[in-house]
C-alpha cells in the first residue's frame, strides 16, 4: 500500500512516536510524507520515505494529486485543530480529495491506530466494492 504521513508542528512528536511504535507495520509499505514530517520520521525510524514539499509550500497539494491519481491508499494526517494554518485551503482540499476518491484518512492518532490495525489485517475490499467486483 502507498501511505502518506503528515503532521502539523504541534503534532509532529505524536506522529514520530507513532511511527516508531508501528515501525514494523510501516516498513512493509511505500511511504510518502510532507517535507518536515518526513525528515523527522526518517531520523527517528530509518524508514524509507519519499518526501514532498513542506505543507505550507505545497506538500498537501502534491499529496492531493497522488490521491486524485489513485497513487495513495491511506492518509494519516495528525492535524492541529487549535492552531490556524496559513495553508488551510490546501488541507481542506486534501481531505476533500480523500473523500472524493474513497481513500481512508485519519485526522488524529486514535483513528490512525485503528487504520493501522486494518492494515495489519490485510487487503481492504473498498476498491472492489466500488467496482462491483465483490460477490
Ligand atoms: O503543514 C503540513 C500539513 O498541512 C505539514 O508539513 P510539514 O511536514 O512540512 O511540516
Amino acid at each position: 500500500m502507498n501511505i502518506a504521513l503528515i503532521a502539523h508542528d504541534k503534532k509532529k512528536d505524536d506522529l514520530v512516536n507513532f511511527a516508531v511504535a508501528y515501525r514494523d507495520v510501516f516498513d512493509g509499505h511505500t511511504l510518502y510524507a510532507t517535507g518536515t514530517t518526513g525528515r523527522r520520521i526518517i531520523e527517528a525510524t530509518g524508514l524509507s520515505i519519499q518526501c514532498v514539499q513542506s505543507g505550507p509550500l505545497g506538500g498537501d497539494q502534491q499529496l492531493g494529486a497522488l490521491v486524485a491519481t489513485d497513487q495513495l491508499d491511506l492518509v494519516l494526517f495528525f492535524r492541529d485543530p487549535l492552531t490556524a494554518q496559513p495553508h488551510e485551503p490546501d488541507i481542506t482540499a486534501l481531505i476533500r480529495l480523500c473523500d472524493v476518491h474513497h481513500v481512508p484518512v485519519a485526522t488524529n492518532m486514535g483513528t490512525a491506530e485503528i487504520l493501522v490495525y486494518g492494515l495489519q489485517k490485510g487487503k481492504l475490499l473498498s476498491k472492489e466494492v466500488r467496482q462491483g467486483n465483490v460477490e
